[in-house]
């Protein structure tokens, strides 16, 4: 049981040529005030790599986009991404530090997440303990409610896209396929990976946003406490099959409470399916843990640091109004992420 499933690709994007040297800007050694060090990880059309500001020292992950590879579509799916990133503040979501951008390429200065994929960590270190894998799931449900909250859907959670700070705390990432959505309108895009997709996007239902959501953070719970994925198959056709039919094992050291949590969440029928809402409350969740309620309006939201601002005017002679405008316009250019370094670090 404890076999860590094999990794989920989200969806099959054609590989790009690798040797077509149109960009100037791929090879770069360094950019903006930021200098790469090596390469962290590398996607269909996105490079990401680890780089270390020079002016703060501090280090920060770059998502290199190729702007040439990709059609209108895909260019107004990015500029989505980069909006919605814009949009979110919380202490479980990777943040974006600075966007720059060239006639060729985007690069996303953000947060880094020094401890990697949970997918890795759990290959490493087997199927959590209840109380680790609580502590674990409190913060992914945290940033997910925060995030529909804000009208934001992720629709590709999952094990790989959960990353680990340097304290181990999570950092959900890769809003690549997350969308706006409406509660009185439906999504009709098929998203996310396979094995954390909920059935209604295999049976081409059209659907509101946060109830797949909700499916995936089943699956998540699920592979933190069994290090197994709950539906499986050899190829989509029976992972369908096995997903819609839904039924999945439940291991005799799953304790009550856990059994029946997952049994909210991996409910086939979303409008049977529970909300967020209704999970804050419930017993596995909150075991331990009465005191502190989960808090879902976690927004990081940047406040004014007077010293942080005393400090830049002096040490990088900057003004102060100037500086104090871009925050408020919520600006991520080279003063802003000079801020948001500072305030995060
Ligand atoms: C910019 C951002 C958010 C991002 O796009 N990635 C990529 C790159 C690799 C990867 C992945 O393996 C899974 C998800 C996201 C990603 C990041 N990876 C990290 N740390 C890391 C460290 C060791 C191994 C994997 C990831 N920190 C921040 C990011």
């Amino acid at each position: 049981m404890s076999a860590v499933p094999a990794k989920s690709s989200s969806s099959s994007r054609p590989r790009k040529d690798k040797d077509d040297t149109s960009n100037p800007d791929i090879n770069l050694a360094s950019i903006g005030n930021y200098v790469f060090q090596k390469t962290v990880g590398e996607g269909n059309f996105a490079k990401v790599k680890l780089a270390k500001h020079k002016l703060t020292g501090v280090e920060v992950a770059v998502k290199i986009i190729d702007k040439t590879t990709l059609d209108e579509k895909k260019l107004s799916k990015l500029y989505r991404e980069v909006r919605i990133m814009k949009l979110l503040h919380h202490p479980n979501i990777v943040k974006l530090y600075e966007v720059i951008e060239t006639k060729y390429t985007v690069f996303l200065v953000m947060e880094y997440a020094s401890g990697g994929e949970l997918y890795d960590y759990l290959v490493v270190h087997g199927k959590m303990k209840e109380k680790e894998a609580r502590a674990k799931f409190r913060q992914i449900l945290s940033a997910v409610s925060y995030c529909h909250k804000k009208r934001v859907i992720h629709r590709d959670l999952k094990a790989e896209n959960l990353l680990l700070d340097a304290n181990l705390d999570i950092k959900i990432a890769d809003f690549g396929f997350s969308n706006y959505f409406d509660p009185d309108s439906k999504l009709d895009t098929f998203c996310g990976s396979p094995p954390y997709a909920a059935p209604e996007l295999f049976q081409g239902r059209r659907y509101t946003g946060p109830e797949v959501d909700i499916w995936s953070l089943g699956v998540i719970l699920y592979v933190l406490t069994t290090g197994c994925l709950p539906f499986d198959g050899k190829n989509l056709q029976e992972m369908r099959e096995s997903v819609c039919r839904g039924k999945y094992r439940i291991p005799f050291y799953l304790s009550d409470y856990c059994e029946k949590l997952l049994r909210k969440f991996l409910v086939r029928d979303p409008y049977k399916r529970a909300g967020l809402e209704m999970l804050i409350d419930d017993a596995w969740i909150n075991e331990g843990h009465a005191d502190s309620p989960i808090s879902t309006d976690v927004s990081q939201k940047v406040e004014e640091n007077e010293a942080i601002i005393r400090l830049m005017v002096q040490k990088y002679s900057l003004d102060r109004d100037v500086l104090i405008q871009k925050l408020k316009d919520n600006v991520y250019d080279e003063v802003s992420s000079i801020y948001y370094l500072l305030y995060y670090e």
